[in-house]
């Protein structure tokens, strides 16, 4: 049974600081005005009136009257536009029997679905463009507490703008905007009000407003994947069609007519670009891309205590200094690993960028000491000395004979006992052939190796992970998979008993 209109109208606050409580009052009236629709539904399918829980014509007028009263005080408190938020509801795909009897949607649906995901992509891409994220009023979160002092809720005002005032605010035609962003509404990454009059953030649209580190990553992989698909054609026609092998002329510098240019180079040259891909190599950094917590960290803790090496962790292309800081937070303290034990190797620009943001921007001064030194990978190795020497997502940017290169530079400086650690995805080797569901786990592992080809990368095998190791003079000693069950793994090296100076010349 609903409560009564009016014990709702009651109960509907007066002042214009209770939206939330006001809020209450509109759920509740949704809730009659829905059961009324319902009742209103199986009156027309078979006369079933006065069923419990009904809702009888003037309790619907009341409620009717109940919904102006709260709308006009929400409305007086920028609440309304709250409750106005639609609930989306994607669309159910058609879905038939294949002959192993599992459901899967007909062919025709497949392929067209794979547009109309590419189609949110675009949409997406466009309204980043246009600031239309950024131009949303973020919710704001509020804490209610109750009349009787019992406590305290946590209610959110939904923010949310109309299209009106959108199209004004970004310039664009408001007719546009809204046919743009149905690809958005209808997908629950955008919300747009029962009135389809205002445009709402969703928890995923969060994720796109401009200061996340998200949406620095959906622009890199636009760029990296989206912008280069509709020229992979050509490229393998002009460069045979076989896996790009050198650190240029690999699809995405062609594509950008810069043939000449390394990934990084490119990226190095536009400090905008560069911000941002250092913004969205923040986020790789998460529970399904682990860093800490899966090698053994037990005889490099052992190590840094006993205080012997200069240098116990060395992280070569370690950007920021992302993965050293996590470490740190991990293994670090009085008995643990000391900042002043670790390097991080990068290219010249990125290292000053890394030194100058430790000591700016930690106010923890968990970074103050670590050493940030210039490096080539593809031409000098890393200092000399060190127990572990660190690559995480480094050889995933590159070909099998780049990879190798750079390991063997870095075992150059690896005396036989150091390791180096590969932080990576280990591709779990491909099972048999699905008919019917297509497996989520192969299709992200697909997907991430795809798109690594356009700077000439790839992700590997474990098998492919020996096989460059090989190449460098180099044989796995351990291999440690994410305990959490993703992908992601840690690849031990250390020097093969064949190794010399001489086999990797
Ligand atoms: C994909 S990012 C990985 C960063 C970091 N290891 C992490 O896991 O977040 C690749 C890193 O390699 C660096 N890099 C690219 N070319 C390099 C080179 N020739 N020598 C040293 N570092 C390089 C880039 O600047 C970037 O920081």
């Amino acid at each position: 049974m609903y409560a009564k209109p009016s014990a709702i109208r009651s109960s509907v606050p007066k002042g214009n600081n209770s939206a939330a409580s006001a809020i209450k009052s509109l759920k509740a009236i949704h809730q009659i005005t829905g059961q009324y629709l319902v009742d209103k539904k199986n009156v027309q399918a078979a006369d079933q009136r006065n069923t419990s829980g009904d809702v009888s014509d003037r309790d619907m007028e009341e409620a009717f009257s109940v919904l102006t009263e709260v709308k006009q005080l929400l409305a007086s408190s920028a609440g309304y536009r709250m409750m106005a938020a639609a609930v989306v509801v994607p669309p159910k795909p058609i879905v038939e029997k294949s002959s192993d009897g599992a459901a899967r949607p007909p062919p025709q649906e497949v392929i067209m679905g794979l547009f109309a995901q590419m189609s949110v992509v675009s949409a997406i891409n466009l309204f980043k463009h246009w600031g239309i994220f950024d131009a949303i009023p973020i919710p704001i979160p509020i804490t209610v507490t109750n009349n009787n002092g019992s406590g305290s809720e946590e209610s959110e005002l939904n923010g949310g703008i109309s299209f009106a005032d959108l199209a004004e605010k970004v310039n664009v035609e408001q007719s546009l905007l809204i046919r743009i962003s149905k690809m958005l509404t209808s997908t629950a990454i955008l919300g747009r009000s029962q009135d389809g009059l205002c445009l709402y953030h969703t928890p995923t649209s969060l994720f796109l407003v401009s200061t996340h580190p998200m949406s620095a990553m959906f622009s890199l992989l636009h760029t990296n994947i989206v912008s280069v698909s509709a020229s992979l054609p050509s490229y393998f026609d002009t460069y045979g069609r076989r896996e790009p092998v050198g650190v240029n002329h690999v699809p995405l510098t062609v594509h950008e007519k810069k043939p000449e240019l390394k990934y990084f180079d490119l990226v190095c040259q536009d400090p905008k670009r560069m911000a941002e891909f250092m913004k969205a190599m923040s986020i790789t950094h998460s529970s399904r891309v682990p860093t800490v917590g899966i090698y053994d960290m037990t005889l490099v803790l052992s190590e840094a205590r006993a205080g012997g090496r200069e240098t116990v962790w060395v992280d070569v292309g370690g950007g920021g200094g992302h993965s050293v800081k996590l470490f740190l937070r991990e293994y670090g303290g009085h008995d643990g690993l000391k900042a002043h034990q670790c390097v991080v190797h990068d290219l010249d620009d990125v290292v000053q960028e890394g030194a100058r943001r430790a000591g700016v921007q930690e106010e923890d001064d968990e970074m103050k000491g670590v050493r940030f030194l210039p490096l080539d990978f593809h031409c000098q190795s890393p200092v000399k000395g060190a127990l572990i020497y660190y690559l995480r997502h480094i050889m995933r940017d590159y070909s099998d004979p780049v990879c190798s290169n750079i390991l063997r530079n870095v075992a150059r400086s690896l005396s036989p006992e150091a390791r180096i650690l590969i932080s990576e995805q280990i591709t779990p080797e491909e099972g048999p052939p699905t008919t019917s569901q297509p497996s989520s786990q192969q299709m992200y592992a697909a997907f991430k190796d795809f798109s690594m080809l356009s700077i000439g990368g790839k992700e590997r095998s474990l098998d492919q992970w020996r096989s460059v190791a090989a190449e460098a003079g180099l044989e796995i000693s351990r291999v440690y998979m994410d305990p959490k069950g993703t992908a992601h793994g840690v690849v031990e090296l250390k020097l093969a008993d064949t190794w010399s100076e001489e086999v990797s010349a």
